[in-house]
């Protein structure tokens, strides 16, 4: 099953409960994207947004920690997450961090950066719930889709495959509704996309319109 995460940093601040009450009906979940200003070169926000629209919106969410040594985080951010993903590059201690994440009670995802292989999670593959392929350099919204990434998912499908695992492949910078047939094709079902949904004139048909195309 396809499912749609619209991932809030493309969405006006200033009007967010009205931005996310009109995609809530059609988004499987909210994507946010929290930046640590050093693991990427942007710093977006913190648990205190989460933790406020959680309490008002009943969806999923999954935490995209863009953050330096993650595991300090981890007890705050599964507060008020459903998954927290996690990059590749961020942790030297990777299994470790997945592990706290789980025994929070969360699903544990693993990003990895556009050059990062996915052969460096062969080993890991069985302990976690989702690897995020970034197609695009972490740190902001609004990026074009680096192309090499369809390649990743691909081969990332045939290993989850070969494994005989139960793992989600999602896909996040650059996703729209004129590349994601391309994308599930290729192997990914979650779409992470951002500016392509809160830039548009009606962001829930945006969602709608991807959804129609990987019918
Ligand atoms: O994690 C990130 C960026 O670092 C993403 O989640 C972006 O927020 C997606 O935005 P678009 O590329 O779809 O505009
Ligand atoms: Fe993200």
């Amino acid at each position: 099953m396809v499912k749609i995460f619209p991932s809030i940093l493309s969405a006006d601040f200033f009007n967010l409960e009205k931005e996310l009450k009109q995609i809530q009906n059609d988004a499987d979940g909210l994507h946010m994207d929290v930046m640590d200003g050093n693991f990427v070169p942007n710093i977006s926000f913190g648990n205190p947004i989460i933790k406020a629209v959680r309490n008002h919106m009943d969806m999923y969410f999954d935490t995209h920690l863009m953050i330096n040594n993650p595991d300090l985080y981890i007890e705050e951010f599964s507060k008020y997450s459903n998954s927290l993903t996690v990059h590749y590059e961020a942790t030297n201690h990777l299994d470790r961090t997945i592990n706290a994440i789980k025994e929070k009670g969360l699903k544990a995802g693993i990003a990895i950066n556009p050059h990062t292989s996915i052969y460096l999670l062969e080993n890991i593959l069985n302990i976690i719930d989702s690897v995020l392929i970034m197609s695009v350099n972490p740190g902001f919204g609004g990026q074009s889709f680096i192309d090499y990434s369809i390649d990743k998912i691909k081969d990332l499908k045939v290993l989850i495959e070969k494994k005989n695992l139960n793992v989600s492949i999602q896909v996040d910078g650059g996703v729209s509704k004129d590349n994601i047939k391309e994308l599930f094709e290729a192997g990914a079902t979650e779409f992470i996309s951002g500016s392509a949904i809160f830039k548009s004139e009606d962001p829930a048909n945006e969602i709608r319109k991807m959804k129609d195309r990987v019918k």
